[in-house]
């Protein structure tokens, strides 16, 4: 269970406030207008910014605090956070070791997350080399070693085809399954909610609410929703 509780983010005159729980291995999408604080919120809850008031809780333990390599999440961003001089298999044992100090038994994890994200053999390749599909897969299968109860995304296959983009959010549920994780993403496109997230939080005017079916929330949406939809 994730807890928000009474959280309230400013940012110079903007304001973003969230009190509510999303229970343990939901997939939930965070929809909105732009500039409306999706972004802001995940990067709160990954520790990059600090709340002006209120707590984060992960299973009844206050996380407020924490720096954001001690909580118990992953983030995957469009960009990918890929280190261009490092190959494929070093760029996922970071996921494992930020030393990169991998045991034999490590090696062998890589490989096995590579062939999970149908990227088999391509461990000595740099991410250059690599087709932006091929990229996200990579990101996501260090998610996959890194094994964290928190999966957030912020948009990370916006940049991909339609076919391409279903496949990883099959993918991210698939694995999101396996490992009972709860997922955050924020989207743009009410399909990619409505292909991955049951539940969805609407972040709009100043507060993201509470999770909704993602179903009723798209048939009957709130007008800030409606607007945004262009509905
Ligand atoms: N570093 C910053 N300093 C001050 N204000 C910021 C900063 N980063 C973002 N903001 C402001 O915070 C608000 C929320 O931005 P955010 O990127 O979270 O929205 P979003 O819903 O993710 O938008 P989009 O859908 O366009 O990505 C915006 O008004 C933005 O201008």
């Amino acid at each position: 269970m994730l807890t928000l509780d009474n959280l309230l983010i400013e940012q110079d005159d903007f304001r973003l406030s969230a009190d509510f729980a999303i229970p343990p291995a939901a997939r939930v999408a965070l929809l909105g207008p732009s500039g409306a604080g999706k972004s802001t919120l995940l990067a709160t809850l990954a520790g990059f910014l600090a709340p002006g008031r209120g707590r984060i809780l992960w299973r009844g333990a206050d996380i407020t605090g924490l720096a954001p390599g001690a909580r118990p999440l992953s983030i995957l961003f469009q960009d990918q956070n890929l280190f261009p001089h490092l190959n494929v298999a070093q760029n996922l044992g970071l996921g494992l070791s930020p030393k990169l100090r991998l045991a034999r038994a490590d090696h062998a994890q890589i490989a096995a997350a590579l062939d999970r994200v149908g990227l088999s053999g391509l461990g000595d390749r740099r991410p250059a080399t690599l087709s932006g599909g091929q990229q996200s897969r990579v990101a996501l299968a260090r998610c996959l070693l890194r094994a964290k109860p928190l999966l957030l995304l912020d948009e990370p296959f916006a940049a991909l085809g339609p076919a391409l983009k279903s496949d990883m959010l099959a993918l991210v549920a698939e694995i999101a399954a396996d490992q009972h994780a709860t997922v955050l993403m924020v989207s743009h496109e009410p399909a990619d909610a409505v292909a991955l997230c049951p539940q969805t939080v609407l972040v709009a005017e100043g507060v993201a609410h509470p999770p909704a079916a993602t179903a009723g929330l798209l048939a009957d949406p709130p007008p800030a929703l409606a607007a945004y939809l262009g509905k």
